[in-house]
């Protein structure tokens, strides 16, 4: 946890970019490269990157198709090009296609050379900015051709990106053929909203702080939501969706990964081993999907995209109860939910108190205390409890703690997830990354339901876009026990007024 854990490595590192004609390679990948190379924590004279795709062009022309998803990192005012030409020089180009051994071939060699010209250890890793589909050529291929150099030290480590299968089975084969040939320290399963801020500090709030220790379970908790919501469709990228859907791009990976920190027990300590061990187990005890629990819904107009069949099932939205059968949770209803095309663009964490015992202020008219942490946008955490108002009278109202961090951390630059974990990767850090025992479990709790909506045994709710999602989304919410606070008015610090 604390920065002086980590011993810096020396020798040459090559971040390999497969995929790196694709989308997530120049929207997420190398941007998030670029700033870490910015920002000095990826030093030039020991860095090489190789993006590798089959479309044929040359260094410079990738370097092109780049430039112009290359953003000022957080807190610079503007894109410097001195900035930007010292990055490109380091970026080296290689076609090839991912199950034959030619294009590897010449990788290797290209890496080899690099390699040869610094002291100190090879270290190699691998960015996965491809199709699952690929992965295991490619694993076989990397495992073959371009594995670390021996003789040098270091290593080689893989980064691979979700979907990480389309259910159990499939992400089990799956696991089980990158699992033959890289173990499982050199395998890093990324999934983003482990690296944002507010992810990362849930661990700190719910461990650090005595406040929270004893009321963290169902004796004081009713529920707890985990919210997604965008506020534009699938546009362009329809044909891809359709075939995956809102549980398996949100649902499966995101919000379970933010419910398991919610919900865990203390791990042991904070080795990376000790934290996944404890998100296993509350995962190993959340109970089957109850179909009375889900509610999924498509967007009209989803289907307007010529790429998606006109008689498709897939929801573009769901809200998900899931219960956890342990000591601390038992009756705690966890509602998933998660949409496109809404009424706006968020994600958070609700957790709702119950109504005071015994309440001789009649606060339960008002609301329930609720704790939210803001994953995005504007990260705030903020705690809504029942005050006094001021003034003579003896009035109650709803106000809040406010940790707005825009307002308290004005001059931090809170890191993009995916600089943070691709950090990690090369650090070797594990913590924030999936392990093969936590994924099977994930799926476990949702293959049975994705089958029902695959056998359209189960069907997509049609919703308006930019509505609030299907009404039976809130009923459900209302029916396990959230209780929509009406009246409550939040005054942002920056707009209320100064006292003379
Ligand atoms: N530091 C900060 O930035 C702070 C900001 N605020 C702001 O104050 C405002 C009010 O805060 P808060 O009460 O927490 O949040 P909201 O009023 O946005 O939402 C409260 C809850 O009510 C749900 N809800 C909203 N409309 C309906 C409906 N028609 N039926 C059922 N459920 C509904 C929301 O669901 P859903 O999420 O699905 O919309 C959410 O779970 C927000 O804009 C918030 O961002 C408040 C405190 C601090
Ligand atoms: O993984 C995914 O996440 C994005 C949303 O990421 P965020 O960091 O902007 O919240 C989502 O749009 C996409 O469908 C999904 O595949």
């Amino acid at each position: 946890m604390e920065s002086s854990d980590f011993k810096p490595e020396t020798g040459c590192l090559s971040i390999i970019v497969l995929g790196a004609s694709g989308d997530l390679a120049k929207k997420k990948t190398f941007p998030a490269l670029f700033h870490l190379h910015r920002q000095g924590f990826l030093e030039s004279d020991v860095l090489h990157i190789f993006g590798y795709a089959r479309s044929k062009m040359s260094d410079n022309e990738m370097r092109d198709r780049l430039r112009g998803y290359l953003t000022p990192c957080q807190g610079c005012e503007v894109l410097r090009e001195e900035d930007v030409s010292k990055f490109m020089e380091l970026i080296k180009y290689v076609s090839g296609s991912y199950d034959a051994e030619e294009g590897f071939l010449l990788l290797d060699k290209e890496i080899s050379a690099v390699e040869d010209s610094t002291e100190g250890s090879s270290r190699r890793l691998f960015y996965f900015a491809l199709p699952p589909s690929v992965y295991p050529p490619v694993c076989k291929m990397i495992k073959s051709f371009c594995m670390s150099k021996s003789d040098k030290g270091g290593w080689t480590r893989i980064v691979v990106e979700k979907p990480f299968g389309r259910d159990l089975d499939s992400a089990e084969a799956l696991s089980t053929q990158i699992g033959e040939l890289f173990d499982e320290s050199q395998i890093y399963r990324i999934d983003h909203y482990l690296g944002k801020e507010l992810v990362q500090n849930l661990l700190v709030l719910r461990f650090a702080n005595r406040l929270f220790l004893p009321l963290w379970n169902h004796e004081n908790i009713s529920n707890v939501q985990i919210v997604f919501k965008e506020d534009f469709g699938t546009e362009g990228r329809g044909g891809y969706f359709n075939q995956y859907g809102i549980i398996r791009d949100i649902l499966q990976n995101h919000l379970l990964q933010v419910l398991c920190l919610v919900a865990m027990e203390k791990p042991v300590s904070l080795k990376p081993e000790h934290i996944r061990d404890a998100k296993v187990k509350v995962l190993q005890s959340i109970l089957p999907i109850n179909d009375e629990e889900v509610v999924i819904g498509q967007y009209e107009g989803y289907k307007d995209d010529p790429t998606v069949p006109k008689d498709s099932n897939t929801p573009t939205f769901a809200t998900m109860v899931l219960r956890i059968h342990n000591e601390r949770w038992e009756g705690v209803p966890f509602i998933l939910k998660a949409g496109k095309s809404l009424n706006s663009k968020k994600a958070e964490i609700r957790v709702q108190f119950k109504d005071v015992p015994g309440d001789i202020f009649k606060s339960k008219k008002l609301g329930r205390n609720e704790f939210v942490i803001r994953l995005q946008p504007s990260e705030a955490i903020y705690l809504k409890l029942t005050v006094k108002e001021p003034g003579l009278e003896m009035k109650t109202a709803l106000s809040e703690l406010d940790l707005s961090y825009r307002q308290r951390y004005q001059d931090v630059v809170i890191p993009e997830a995916y600089e943070r974990l691709i950090l990690d990767t090369i650090r070797g850090d594990q913590q924030h990354f999936v392990r093969r025992d936590e994924l099977k479990v994930a799926w476990e709790i949702f293959t049975p339901y994705l089958h029902k909506i695959d056998k359209n045994e189960v069907h997509s709710v049609p919703y308006k876009p930019g509505s609030r999602g299907p009404v039976e989304a809130d009923k459900l919410a209302e029916k396990v026990g959230y209780v929509q606070t009406h009246g409550y008015v939040w005054i942002p610090p920056t707009l209320a007024k100064v006292s003379k």
